[in-house]
């Protein structure tokens, strides 16, 4: 059917005027859905914006011309958006890979498993990124919460996440923070993270203080007379602190690095003092150095002056008239020769007083410094005395030992006869700990200390060895004497009253004997009189096992 443009009254067709009306609301709508997807890509909304005008207007070639124009932006943009799904979704498998290679519970390693062969199956376009990223958040929060529960992981947890050991946050928050880093949780996934054990508490602290403890420990810089106190401090780091020892380890920490930098700092003034006065005897080396040059100079002078006195004076007898003339002319010489001799005598008798004056100031400087040099050397003694003891039960320590021990030997083999070594260790000295504190543990080392010290001779040599073992050297006596003391000290202890707020403790002691044989090292004999208390221990305690013999004393 054929519609005129207009009737004959001038009336528009009614076809022609819904068709226009159609028109204009397709228009109307395009421009209001293209305001739907402004802000997404930038060369979208100028073609968008391009639209909207042709749209308003009525120029149909212009619409075609720009609808072409909006397919190729169109096709562009799915194509990015496709290599950057396909990017995002590497990125994650990425990550995914990574905690899989963390020492995981079976069924968490699975569940990973399973999320990254997802990942690598589903259609890049059909990714949804945001699910992805929330339950990959999940996942590092079950590893997290499995690192805390052991420790032992945390190297392996941190280093596969790309962060450094030392960089573990310090709370809850933190490591939400560390390890959403470019992903932003739904306020789901927070809940779950709260939901998460409460992973970064007392052991986390612990194991935190004790790797800085460590670390400080592996300073090289420290005295040689503190090492071997922070060897014992490290060891016992190393063994795992319980609650109650950080405080003394902590304590007996800061007191090591007092003591070691205000040495440091003693000594390190003295060296300034020092050098400060060497710089000083040197400037008066040098200006004695310029007044013998001076001096030097003087007698030159002096020298070439009576020279042209005596020239004067034999040119004036020779060219002498008379005796008067000769007379005056000699006397006029020999004053000023005279006065010649007298000015230098002034000269150097000012430079004498100079230079003495100058010596004086040294002798004094010489003093003062040999007076310092000795306090120095009284400090030192005494510190280093200080170090070979034990500052708890006055004992020599494990230094003077190993010292005394070296010496003991020497003798031995040069004098032959016996030398007997023994290993005394206190019994379930853990639950005098445990039940009375640490205080009353201390003291009890340092009472059984003072008794065994009391039982013993002038050659024998007891030290503490550490913790609550104590070693004995017995030069000069035979097995069954060494045996006849060891089982007096076991018996001299047992009967020790000790008590805490009134109460009777019972101490004993186990201990090991051996006697050295030839050609042995120290630390041979060592090991034997240790496997010796080893069985003392295991026999029931609070007797002497000698290496090499079946029979187990009992304290008499
Ligand atoms: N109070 C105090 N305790 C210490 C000191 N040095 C080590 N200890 C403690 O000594 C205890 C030794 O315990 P264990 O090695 O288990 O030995 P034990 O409880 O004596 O048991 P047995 O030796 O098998 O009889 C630990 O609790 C240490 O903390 C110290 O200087 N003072």
């Amino acid at each position: 059917m054929s519609c005129p443009d207009s009737f004959e009254n001038g009336d528009p067709c009614p076809a022609l005027q819904r068709l226009q009306a159609e028109n204009q609301l397709l228009r109307q709508a395009m421009v209001r859905s293209s305001f739907a997807v402004v802000g997404h890509d930038s060369a979208v909304d100028h073609c968008l914006r391009e639209l909207r005008q042709v749209l308003r207007g009525e120029d149909g070639a212009q619409l075609e011309a720009v609808l072409a124009q909006l397919d190729i932006v169109l096709v562009d943009v799915a194509s990015r958006r496709s290599a950057s799904l396909h990017e995002q979704r590497h990125a994650l498998i990425g990550q995914a890979t990574k905690l899989q290679t963390l020492n995981l519970s079976q069924e968490l390693h699975r569940a990973i498993t399973q999320f990254s062969q997802a990942l690598d199956e589903i259609d890049p376009l059909q990714l949804d990124l945001s699910a992805a990223l929330s339950e990959f958040n999940q996942y590092q929060w079950q590893v997290l919460a499995q690192f805390v529960a052991h420790k032992s992981l945390a190297a392996g947890l941190l280093e596969g996440l790309g962060t450094p050991a030392s960089a573990l946050p310090a709370d809850k928050s933190a490591v939400s923070n560390e390890l959403d880093r470019g992903v932003s949780p739904s306020s789901e996934n927070t809940a779950a993270a709260d939901d998460q054990p409460s992973m970064l508490g007392y052991a986390y602290i612990v194991g935190r203080v004790e790797s800085v403890l460590y670390e400080l420990f592996e300073d090289d810089d420290l005295p040689a007379n503190y090492q071997l106190q922070a060897r014992r401090l490290k060891r016992k780091i190393n063994r795992g602190l319980h609650g109650y020892e950080l405080v003394t380890v902590v304590e007996s920490l800061a007191r090591l690095v007092r003591d070691a930098a205000s040495d440091q700092r003693s000594l390190g003034d003295y060296l300034q003092q020092l050098i400060e006065r060497l710089a000083e005897f040197q400037a008066s080396l040098m200006d004695m150095d310029a007044a013998q040059a001076d001096e030097v100079a003087l007698a030159r002078d002096l020298d070439q002056q009576l020279r042209a006195h005596v020239d004067h004076l034999q040119h004036s007898v020779r060219e002498a008239q008379d005796l008067e003339q000769l007379k005056t002319s000699l006397t006029e010489r020999l004053d000023s020769l005279l006065a010649s001799l007298t000015l230098q005598r002034e000269q150097r008798e000012r430079r004498d007083q100079a230079l003495l004056g100058r010596l004086k100031v040294l002798a004094e400087r010489v003093a003062e410094l040999e007076s310092e040099a000795q306090h120095y050397r009284a400090h030192i003694d005494t510190q280093q005395r200080q170090t070979l003891l034990d500052p708890l039960t006055g004992l020599p320590n494990r230094a003077a030992w190993n010292a005394r021990l070296r010496t003991a030997m020497e003798q031995w083999q040069a004098r032959g006869g016996d030398l007997l070594l023994a290993i005394l260790d206190v019994d379930h000295f853990k639950q005098v700990n445990d039940s009375y504190g640490h205080l009353a543990g201390d003291k009890v080392l340092k009472l059984i200390a003072d008794a065994l010290v009391r039982e013993l001779g002038e050659k024998e040599f007891i030290a503490r060895f550490g913790g609550e073992e104590f070693v004995l050297l017995l030069p000069d006596r035979s097995l069954a004497s060494g045996q006849d003391l060891l089982r007096r000290l076991l018996a001299s202890i047992e009967a020790c009253p000790f008590h805490f707020k009134g109460e009777r403790l019972p101490i004993t002691l186990s201990a090991g004997l051996a006697s050295f044989r030839s050609a042995e090292t120290g630390e041979e004999a060592f090991q034997r009189a240790d496997q010796a208390l080893y069985r003392a221990k295991h026999e029931g305690r609070n007797r002497l096992v000698v290496d090499g013999e079946m029979t187990v004393c009992l304290a008499p």
